[in-house]
């Protein structure tokens, strides 16, 4: 559905040159849902504009939805669907006169984009708003009605720029839901960014995690975790057998940063799950009691930490600003 290579932009703004994507390759295959991760200011939506046609690249080249991105420009927006970051409703419109408006700009009848209308509406829970100015309407309401928008068209690939920044849990929550049907119901192949590691954990098969324009790690969100730091173990036993059962923990397959505090020994390991029978046994052997133990997963945080030295949260408290004014092609 996706296949870009060495995809860039610079940006030029008061004689100073700002490289918002640095040669980006990516594959999205049918079907997938894939996420962007990165913190504020990687090049997220530098990316998605230039993959939904919005944005000329200065370097590299992409096919999307089986159209040349820079040959076929007009074929990719027929094939695609984009919700933007703020979505593109206006405040004074009802409800019914976007989705004709938009029905309109595809070049459908005034009653086919009341039809398709209709079904857009009841597939994403916004039955009985048509005659509510948009205003009117909830945050997740009013991004139901931008996803509606988006596939007005019936487009197969679906592009999704910040899926729930400014919505309460219980809207991320619902518009989850609506997301994953998309997928499961409808066959939408769906490519969204995000900078919440909860959404890209819970809703994405595949994670691209970018930072400073550049892909760092791709794979399904275990897999990255699972790669990238291990699970982290802890264990207690009585104080007296602390460094002896450092010793065994540190023994076992890929175990490191073992540390003790007190009368608790922790490390991390590739498999905390089978890891722990092991260590178990070892400690039965030597006489050893386990008195308490926990295995935690690591986060996508661990990820980003481990392959930038930054969380993602430090990285989106000291993201860029955008300059003011720039040669946007
Ligand atoms: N029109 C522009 N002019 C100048 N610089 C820009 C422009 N658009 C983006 N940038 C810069 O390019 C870099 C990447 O921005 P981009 O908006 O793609 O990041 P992002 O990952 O989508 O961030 P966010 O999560 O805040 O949307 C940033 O340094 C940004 O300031």
């Amino acid at each position: 559905m996706i296949k870009a290579r060495g995809l860039a932009r610079k940006f030029t703004a008061r004689g100073r040159t700002v490289e918002a994507v640095k040669g980006v390759d990516l594959d999205v295959a049918e079907g997938e849902l894939v996420g962007f991760l990165g913190p504020n200011g990687a090049g997220k939506t530098t990316t998605l504009r230039m993959l939904t046609t919005l944005l000329r690249p200065t370097a590299g080249e992409a096919t999307v939805g089986g159209c040349d991105l820079l040959k076929d420009p007009l074929g990719v927006r027929r094939r695609i669907g984009y919700v933007a970051q703020g979505g593109g409703t206006a405040d004074e419109c009802k409800v019914i006169e976007e989705i004709e408006l938009q029905g309109q700009l595809y070049r459908l009848s005034k009653t086919a984009a009341r039809k398709r209308g209709a079904e857009l509406t009841q597939q994403l829970d916004l039955t009985g708003l048509d005659q509510r100015l948009t205003k009117t309407l909830s945050g997740g309401q009013k991004r139901r009605l931008d996803i509606a928008l988006s596939l007005i068209h019936d487009p197969k690939l679906l592009f999704f720029d910040e899926p729930t920044t400014g919505l309460d849990p219980q809207s991320r929550a619902n518009l989850w839901e609506h997301i994953r049907r998309l997928r499961t119901e409808h066959g939408v192949t769906l490519f969204l960014t995000t900078h919440y590691l909860d959404e890209a954990d819970s809703l994405c098969d595949r994670i691209l995690v970018i930072d400073n324009g550049e892909i760092v790690a791709e794979g399904s969100p275990d897999s990255l975790k699972a790669r990238v730091s291990g699970d982290g173990v802890t264990v207690g036993v009585e104080a007296e057998f602390v460094a002896r059962a450092a010793e065994i923990a540190g023994q076992l397959p890929g175990a490191h940063e073992v540390t003790t505090v007190d009368s608790s020994v922790s490390f991390r390991v590739p498999r905390g799950d089978t890891a722990m029978p092991e260590l178990l046994r070892a400690l039965d052997g030597a006489g050893i009691a386990m008195t308490a133990m926990e295995v935690r997963r690591p986060t996508l945080d661990d990820v980003f930490l481990n392959l930038t030295g930054r969380s993602l949260r430090d990285a989106e408290a000291g993201a860029p600003q955008q300059p003011e004014a720039a040669n946007v092609a």
